[in-house]
């Protein structure tokens, strides 16, 4: 090759990335390598994330990129999605990131997934319950996951948009009208009460939260979630005072 094609071969690729939403963004979800910069080359699953753009989005985005079951990675948000998907598809790691940007495009950023996880919505603003939040999220949740029971029906759908209590069961009445309904493909996120009850517990007992399994049962949302202190490994023995 020529030393001029050379260096303009080079000078594509690195503008190639300092513009990286023409690659990025794309109205059509076949997976052609060709318009990918990552080239995940492993099969893995494809996971869609709702909501990408936002607090809990965006580090989950990036911890799906560093998963390496995962080899398609679909970030949809109303707004942003160009600039978190531009800066997350540039990790070194295998799987393949696309944008997606608005209602026109969610169809496409559904169409072959495995995964589906939201955490589209409002969060809570201080003095709020999860429950005050149910008039905006309930409507979001059912707006996706009617398209979702169009696009890809047999998905697994993993709600992480509050109250959680209640956005499960509303994507299971959708389901059910659809006749798409699978209790073991819908699932609600509340890990993040488990990891809470494992370090508060830790505290207590004076260990690496690492080292502490608290099983909970119940909800995500004030007393529906129920941590199960006679269960908890390394046994908590609580003594209590008598006056
Ligand atoms: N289950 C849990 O453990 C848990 C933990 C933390 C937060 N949450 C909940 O997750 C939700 C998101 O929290 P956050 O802090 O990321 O909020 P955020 O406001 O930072 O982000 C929400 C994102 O959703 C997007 N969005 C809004 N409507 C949308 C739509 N119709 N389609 C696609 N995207 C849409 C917004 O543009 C935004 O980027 C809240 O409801 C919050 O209560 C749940
Ligand atoms: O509390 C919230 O509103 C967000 C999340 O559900 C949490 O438990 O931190």
């Amino acid at each position: 090759m020529q030393p001029s094609a050379e260096a303009n071969q080079r000078i594509a690729r690195i503008s190639a990335h300092l513009q990286p939403f023409n690659l990025q963004m794309e109205g059509n979800s076949g997976l052609r390598r060709g318009d990918c910069r990552t080239k995940g080359g492993d099969p893995g699953f494809k996971v869609a994330i709702l909501g990408a753009a936002g607090g809990i989005g965006q580090p989950l985005s990036m911890l799906m990129k560093m998963n390496p079951l995962v080899s398609v990675l679909h970030l949809y948000d109303v707004v942003n999605s160009p600039g978190v998907t531009a800066d997350v598809s540039h990790m070194d790691t295998g799987a393949v990131v696309r944008g997606f940007l608005g209602q026109p495009q969610l169809e496409n950023a559904l169409t072959g997934m495995d995964l589906v996880i939201i955490p589209a919505g409002v969060p809570r603003k201080p003095g709020m319950t999860r429950d005050d939040l149910f008039n905006i999220n309930a409507g979001i949740v059912k707006t996706l996951c009617e398209l979702i029971s169009k696009c890809c029906p047999k998905v697994i759908v993993n709600l992480i948009s509050n109250p959680v209590n209640s956005t499960v069961p509303i994507a299971a009445e959708v389901f059910k009208k659809s006749r798409t309904y699978d209790p073991k493909r819908l699932l609600g996120v509340t890990m993040l009460d488990v990891v809470r009850a494992n370090t508060f517990v830790a505290e207590v007992l004076g260990l690496d939260p690492r080292e502490v399994d608290v099983p909970v049962v119940g909800g995500h949302s004030g007393v529906t979630i129920l941590p199960l202190l006679s269960q908890v490994k390394p046994p908590l023995l609580i003594h209590c005072r008598r006056n």
